[in-house]
């Protein structure tokens, strides 16, 4: 069942490019395989909704929430709108997570400093609480933290931002000019241009953790919309936290029981995807250590 449900999320993630951003109903074969997933993931969910509502069956679990859920004028939501809610939030939280993952590792391995110091890390950790990892554990993994953080700058999963004006407004831009965006047009925040900016970010090529640390903090300098790897605003990521939690377990588990190293070149973006995921395959070899 769990692998099923993988393959069918696979499939609209690999629906997802440049061409779909504009056209996303055009009947190429990617297209097609996405709309049968989603039916297929649909029917299972569906029977999961029906199958707790006929045995009584309660859990706590995002689903129930989304189940149990009201409008303002207590009507419940459908089942048609549970499966899509929770189709849309699992895509939201699984590809997003697993490119980032897939790039923290690749500058990790790609760099031995920063490798050592992730390390480092991770040692001091285990000598403070042991081998366990709970959430206050990861809350103590500020290198790993920072190393996801840049790691994301460089790539973020969403390249873009977009947005309906619904009021006019005007902007100054830092050279003093002016301009005027009217109510009605849609703008674009080009996250995967911001993150490179040189007056924010120092020698903004280089993955460098450190430039998030306590004395640095470069995402500050340029006010709250500096970094937006999770968007920001009314419609920011509700999932950050749990997406750098979710990141840290696979990160510190990795780097605790595994000694790797990255095989293949330095992976390029993929920039027919829209979303930003390493091209090709990303090849690492493992032996097995425990760190004390
Ligand atoms: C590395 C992990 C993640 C990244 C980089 C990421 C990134 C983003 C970005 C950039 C947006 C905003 C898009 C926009 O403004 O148009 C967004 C929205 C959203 N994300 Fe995440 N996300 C991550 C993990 C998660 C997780 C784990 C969940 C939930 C389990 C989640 C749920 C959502 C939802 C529901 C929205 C829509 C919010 C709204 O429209 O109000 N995300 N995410």
């Amino acid at each position: 069942m769990l692998d099923e449900f993988y393959t069918l999320f696979h499939e609209i993630e690999n629906s997802l490019s440049l061409i779909n951003f504009f056209l996303p109903y055009i009947p190429i074969p990617a297209n097609r395989r996405r709309d049968a997933a989603r039916i297929k993931l649909k029917e299972i969910l569906s029977e999961t909704v029906r199958s707790r509502k006929r045995y009584n069956q309660v859990e706590e679990d995002a689903l129930q929430n989304l189940i149990d859920s009201k409008y303002k004028d207590g009507r419940s939501i459908s089942e048609d709108e549970v499966t899509g809610l929770m189709i849309g939030l699992i895509f939201a939280g699984e590809h997003t997570n697993s490119l980032s993952s897939a790039w923290t590792g690749s500058y990790l391995l790609n760099d031995a400093k920063c490798l050592m110091t992730a390390i480092e890390e991770q040692k001091k950790i285990i000598k403070k609480f042991g081998r366990r990892i709970d959430y206050h554990v990861l809350l103590e993994m500020y290198t790993l933290d920072r190393c996801i953080k840049e790691a994301l700058r460089l790539h973020p999963t969403a390249p873009m931002l977009l947005r309906k004006v619904h009021k006019h407004f005007t902007v100054w831009t830092k050279e003093g000019h002016e301009y005027e965006i009217p109510a009605g047009h849609t703008i674009v925040s080009p996250t995967v241009l911001n993150h490179y900016i040189p007056y924010i970010y120092k020698d903004p090529e280089v993955y460098d953790p450190e430039r998030f640390g306590p004395g640095r903090e470069e995402d500050k300098v340029g006010g709250k919309f500096s970094y937006t790897s999770f968007s920001g605003g009314r419609h920011a990521c509700p999932g950050e936290a749990y997406g750098y939690m979710q990141m840290k377990v696979i990160w510190s588990y990795l780097l605790r029981n595994y000694e790797l190293k990255l095989l293949s070149p330095f992976p390029k973006e993929e920039w027919r995807k829209f979303a930003l995921k390493p091209q090709g395959k990303v090849m690492v070899s493992y032996k097995i250590r425990q760190l004390a």
